[in-house]
């Protein structure tokens, strides 16, 4: 489980995200959704400790992530960046490797899991490829797996935490759909996804809760169903549109209305 308490936070010495409150259990998923600089990647970077926040607490499966050993932190939760700097030309599987740093064992046993998520998320082409010749797509379709790796263990993803910034968003139609589909079994495994998201109809598709940030205020939180309303997203964005359960559809959508009919 994970939750969030009053959770606020500084850059610069100026409140970036303010009060925000919220909790995921095992299995499921939430999406943060906001406009430019409502304070996501802050968010993200304070739930994943690269920030400190300034109030409130972060508390996983029970324990203040602050007072966390930082090998069970690691084996806990990973974190996938929007763009991850490249120090050195490793090999897709050098560089999956190092995922399993944080896990105590042997080569062998890290070596038996990445074939692991490697099989699932049809990635074994491109193992002896150099990092730095891959397209923008087949990184990001990388990093996923990394952080799926770091955090497997004996007990396959159960109560573990992704937190993923921006994941889809050099990845191609096909490419997307597949990665709901991984991110859907890591959740029915008992895996738990908190991840920013740009595309809002993705996030209504894919996933079961949303948070929405209002210039670093929560403007609501809870499960698509009930969070997902035109008030609701045309107040975050600043759009006008309607939010439509199109008939066969389990799931809203939000249309926004002709750009001539905006500007009349
Ligand atoms: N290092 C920094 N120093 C000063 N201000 C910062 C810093 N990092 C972020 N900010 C400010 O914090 C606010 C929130 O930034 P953040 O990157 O969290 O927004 P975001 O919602 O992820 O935006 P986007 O959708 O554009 O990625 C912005 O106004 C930004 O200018």
């Amino acid at each position: 489980m994970l939750e969030i308490y009053s959770l606020s936070i500084d850059v610069a010495d100026r409140r970036i995200v303010s009060t925000i409150n919220a909790s995921l259990a095992p299995g499921q998923s939430m999406a943060i959704l906001g406009a430019n600089g409502a304070g996501k990647s802050t968010l993200l970077s304070a739930l994943s400790k690269e920030r400190m926040p300034a109030k409130g607490s972060i508390v996983l499966k029970g324990k203040n992530i602050h007072g966390m050993p930082l090998r069970t932190l690691a084996t806990s939760r990973a974190v996938m960046q929007q763009q991850q700097p490249l120090s050195f030309d490793f090999t897709v599987l050098e560089y999956l490797l190092l995922a399993r740093a944080c896990h105590n064992e042997p080569k062998q046993q890290s070596m038996l899991f990445l074939s692991q998520v490697v099989s699932e998320l049809h990635l074994s082409d491109f193992l002896e490829c150099q990092l730095s010749r891959l397209s923008g797509g087949e990184r990001q379709r990388i990093e996923f797996a990394k952080v799926w790796l770091q955090v497997l263990d004996e007990n396959d993803v159960n109560g573990k935490l992704l937190l993923l910034d921006e994941p889809t968003s050099a990845l191609d139609i096909r490419q997307q759909r597949l990665f709901f589909k991984h991110l859907h079994r890591f959740c029915q495994r008992g895996g738990m996804v908190l991840t920013v998201l740009h595309d809002i109809n993705q996030a209504a598709q894919h996933m079961d809760h949303l948070l929405l940030l209002l210039k670093g205020n929560q403007l609501a939180c809870g499960p698509v169903a009930k969070v997902f309303t035109s008030s609701n997203i045309q107040r975050c964005f600043n759009v006008d549109g309607q939010v439509t359960w199109l008939s066969g559809h389990r799931f809203p959508q939000f249309f926004t209305h002709a750009i001539n009919q905006e500007i009349a």
